[in-house]
């Protein structure tokens, strides 16, 4: 990329999840946080953070909430349906990305509260040349990696050993790519078998399994994803707070 250049970017962002964990009986964007959808939060943090130039949101395949939430905050919004896991739904969404775009932010609408500098972080670096980046937070707990329970149910795990815990990183969302590379990762998945499938848990995985470097900026406790009700309860609490992002106010 020439430095005269301006990158196009688009910012994706995957809403399509069901929410099976936090246990709603509705799509999790669609949870109330503040008053307001995750959606909603998530898509004010990307417009304030001004990183790209087009919004696409992945919705549950035949939803309606969804696509008026898009509508009410930014009629430009696109709605794309979703596919059956998260890395279908992001390749969904890449399939409708319109010509003329360098790059990606990818973005969970399970993380309403990610501040605007974590998508700057991620944009600068994308504008300094990397081909992939991704936020991330050092671990705090110390993890073991589990051995294979030979009667799963049964018998209890045992731990097979614990990794260094220094080079551990929780990453979060959003991922910023160049799109071509990241079309090819995706393109390449679509070989993968159900199991290779499921076992996709973020973009950056692709990439890195085609031998891209990836880089890591800091991310953010506030850019925590909701997953469970605890995490929701804590999600109300930090918007009630001080440290909760600027944009809130709407
Ligand atoms: N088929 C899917 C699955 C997930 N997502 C999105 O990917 C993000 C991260 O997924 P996760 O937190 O696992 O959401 P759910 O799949 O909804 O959660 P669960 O596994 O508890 O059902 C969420 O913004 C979710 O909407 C998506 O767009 N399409
Ligand atoms: C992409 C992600 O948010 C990075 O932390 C995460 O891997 C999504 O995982 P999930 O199991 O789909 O919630």
């Amino acid at each position: 990329m020439d430095a005269q250049h301006e990158l196009r970017v688009a910012v994706i962002v995957v809403a399509a999840g069901s929410g099976e964990r936090l246990g709603q009986g509705q799509p999790k964007a669609q949870a109330t946080l503040g008053a307001e959808p995750l959606l909603a939060h998530a898509l004010r943090g990307v417009l304030a953070a001004r990183v790209g130039q087009l919004v696409c949101v992945v919705v549950p395949r035949g939803d309606t909430e969804l696509r008026a939430v898009c509508a009410g905050i930014d009629p430009e919004i696109i709605t794309v349906d979703g596919g059956s896991t998260r890395s279908d739904s992001v390749g969904n969404a890449l399939a409708v990305l319109p010509e003329g775009m360098d790059a990606v932010l990818v973005h969970d609408a399970a993380r309403p509260l990610t501040p605007e500098e974590v998508f700057h972080r991620v944009r600068n670096a994308l504008d300094a040349g990397a081909k992939a980046v991704i936020p991330a937070l050092a671990v705090v707990d110390t993890i073991k990696r589990a051995q294979p329970a030979a009667d799963p149910g049964i018998a209890p795990e045992q731990v097979h050993s614990t990794p260094q815990r220094e080079e551990l990183r929780a990453v979060q969302t959003p991922q910023g790519f160049d799109l071509a590379t990241l079309r090819t990762a995706h393109e390449a998945a679509t070989m993968f078998d159900d199991a290779q499938a499921a076992a996709i848990t973020d973009d950056a995985m692709l990439v890195e399994s085609r031998g891209v470097s990836v880089f890591l900026v800091r991310g953010s406790e506030l850019s925590l994803k909701i997953t469970t009700p605890t995490d929701l309860l804590i999600a109300e609490a930090l918007l009630e707070g001080p440290a909760a992002p600027r944009w809130v106010e709407g």
